[in-house]
This record gives structure tokens, sequence and C-alpha cells, in this order.
């Protein structure tokens, strides 16, 4: 039987890839039997206006086209309802870290076929005050970086943004002072950053969190304490290899549920965009959302 699909889409996500590809995408699902209508989004918050309205309409299948920044804005649009048909991804942006974490390539016919395909799985939301998150949510002085970079900055050098933009930041790294509180621990301690990381594919740093797992129910949380610059940019590259949570700079556990208060004014983000600032409670979801992903070759996932 023919589903109904709804596409959402960021004309202006990566190097405007799914303006070009709209037709031959669309063409491709309607040949494996989804009747599918599309939504392009027209700026900030839009894609999550038009996945809350595509679930209002009944559509059997949402489907987001464009990067982490669409991603997380779909998924605060179908967070709270309580229908949530399966979330298919084409990912077409700049960073793509959910869809690597879930094995979902980002060549558009074969991430079509994974769609066609319907195959699903269910995995963990992270819940921040009344947004959600799939990635990562941080704080502290690194993290504020990458919604700085403007969009059509991205779309014009892609990744290259990242590291422009974190190179300016290094200098102004400073503390900020956190009380946390989950079931199990109780911590009051300076630190540069604080991530709560729900999958383990984050930013390119593959190895930030190995033990997330976006099927367990819990949060890997990683905080690294107050440190010099010369501190920081070891323990950043012991990141880039994963071997960073024995470092003494580094404090590590895994919690359902944290609350992270502070004196000082911390941003946040969650999935790489803006997400208020503390303090807030860190709420795990567990197998809230059914994503379509790869039945044979789910390499990075962990279950
Ligand atoms: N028509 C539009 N014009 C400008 N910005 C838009 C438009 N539609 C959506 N956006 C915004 O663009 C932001 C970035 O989108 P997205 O993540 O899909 O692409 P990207 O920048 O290529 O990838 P990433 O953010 O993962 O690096 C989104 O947060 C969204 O709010």
């Amino acid at each position: 039987m023919t589903k109904r699909a709804r596409l959402i889409f960021n004309p202006t996500s990566g190097r405007e890839e799914m303006r070009r590809r709209l037709p031959d995408v669309l063409q491709r699902l309607e040949r494996g039997g989804l009747e599918t209508s599309t939504h392009a989004t027209i700026g900030e918050g839009d894609a999550t206006l038009a996945a809350a309205d595509a679930i209002e309409r009944g559509f059997d299948l949402i489907i987001a086209a464009g990067g982490d920044g669409t991603l997380y804005e779909v998924i605060n649009g179908m967070a709270e309802k309580e229908n949530r048909p399966p979330l298919g991804i084409l990912p077409l942006g700049t960073t793509n870290d959910f869809a690597r974490a879930l094995g979902i390539p980002r060549n558009w016919e074969y991430a079509c076929d994974l769609i066609i395909q319907q195959h699903t799985r269910s995995i963990d939301v992270g819940k921040m005050n009344q947004r959600y998150f799939i990635n990562i949510a941080g704080g502290g002085s690194m993290t504020e970086l990458t919604y700085e970079v403007p969009s059509k900055l991205k779309t014009m050098i892609g990744q290259l943004a990242y590291y422009m933009k974190g190179i300016e930041k290094l200098p102004r790294l400073r503390p900020i002072e956190l009380y946390i509180r989950t079931d199990e621990h109780e911590l009051h301690e300076e630190v540069m950053l604080f991530l709560i990381a729900n999958s383990n594919s984050v930013g390119g740093f593959e190895r930030l969190a190995p033990g997330a797992s976006l099927g367990d129910g819990l949060f890997d949380c990683l905080i690294l304490k107050k440190c010099n610059l010369a501190e920081f940019i070891r323990v950043v590259s012991l990141a880039l290899r994963g071997e960073h949570l024995s470092d003494p700079n580094v404090i590590y556990f895994q919690t359902r549920s944290i609350q992270v208060t502070s004196p000082d004014y911390v941003q946040l983000n969650l999935d790489g965009e803006f997400g208020g600032t503390l303090p807030c409670l860190f709420t795990n979801l567990p197998s809230h959302l059914r994503v379509i992903v790869d039945e044979s070759g789910q390499s990075s996932y962990k279950n």
C-alpha cells in the first residue's frame, strides 16, 4: 500500500544539494511506494512547525533532509506529540553527526533506498527543559562555537568554518562554576565545559563518548575540569583518539537524568544549536523515536 511521506528539507543545507536533487529524490521515493509531498524550510524554527504540522495531518512518515540543525528542529516538532511516525533522514548538511551515528550514508540514492525499506530502530531522545536533542547537549566556552557560525558561511565553506571559529575562540576559554546533581552523584566543580551525550558520534570526535548508545536510556556525561590552555589542548588531542576518559581533568559517568545549575551565565548548546541558558534538567526519554536505519550494516550503532 502506498504510504504518505512528508519531506521537510532545508534548501540552504550543505552546499544547497537538496535544491538540485529534489526532483530525483521525489522520483526515487515515488517509485519505492512513498507518495511524498514537500516542505522547504524558510528559516530558523520552521522545520519544527512543519514536523508538528505533518503529524497533525496524519502523514505515515516524516523525512528530514538537511544537516544536524534541520534534524534537531524536526525532532523538536515531533517529540511532544503522542503519535510519532517513523523519521527518515537524508543527510545533506555540512555536519551530519547523527546520521553518521546511525550508519546512514551521505549518498542520497542509498539514503532514499533505506527510507523506502523502512527498517526502523527505536532511539532515546534527550529532553532539556522543554527542548529535545538526539546527539549531544553541553555548555561551557568551547560549546558556544557551533551556532555562532552563520548558515551562509557554512554553506560556502562547509566544515572548514567550524575549525576557523574554533581557533578564533581558543584564547577566550574561561571556567564556569557548576552544581551537578543526578540520582547517583552530586558535584560542585569549576569546569571548562560539560557534555551530555546521547549518541557516540559528535562533531567529528567519533570517540568522544565511546560508551554512549542510542538505545540504552542513558546519557554519557563528560565534564572537563578547570585547566590551563596546554592541558585543554592535551585533553582535546586525547579525545580525538578516544583516550580522554582516564585523564585526571575529565569526569565521566552515565545517568538517566541530570540537573545542572550555575551562578554564572552559561549558554547551552543542543545538537549544535543554541539551547537557552542554565539552570536546566536533562532527562533521557528511552526509545522515544523510531528512526529509519540500515538493517544490514549499522557499523557504528551500538545496542
Ligand atoms: N531557508 C532557510 N534559509 C536560511 N536558513 C535556514 C533556512 N531553512 C532553515 N534554516 C536554518 O539553517 C540551519 C542549518 O541547517 P542544517 O543543519 O540543515 O544545514 P547545515 O548548516 O548545512 O548543516 P549543519 O548545521 O549540520 O552544519 C537550521 O538550524 C535552520 O534553522
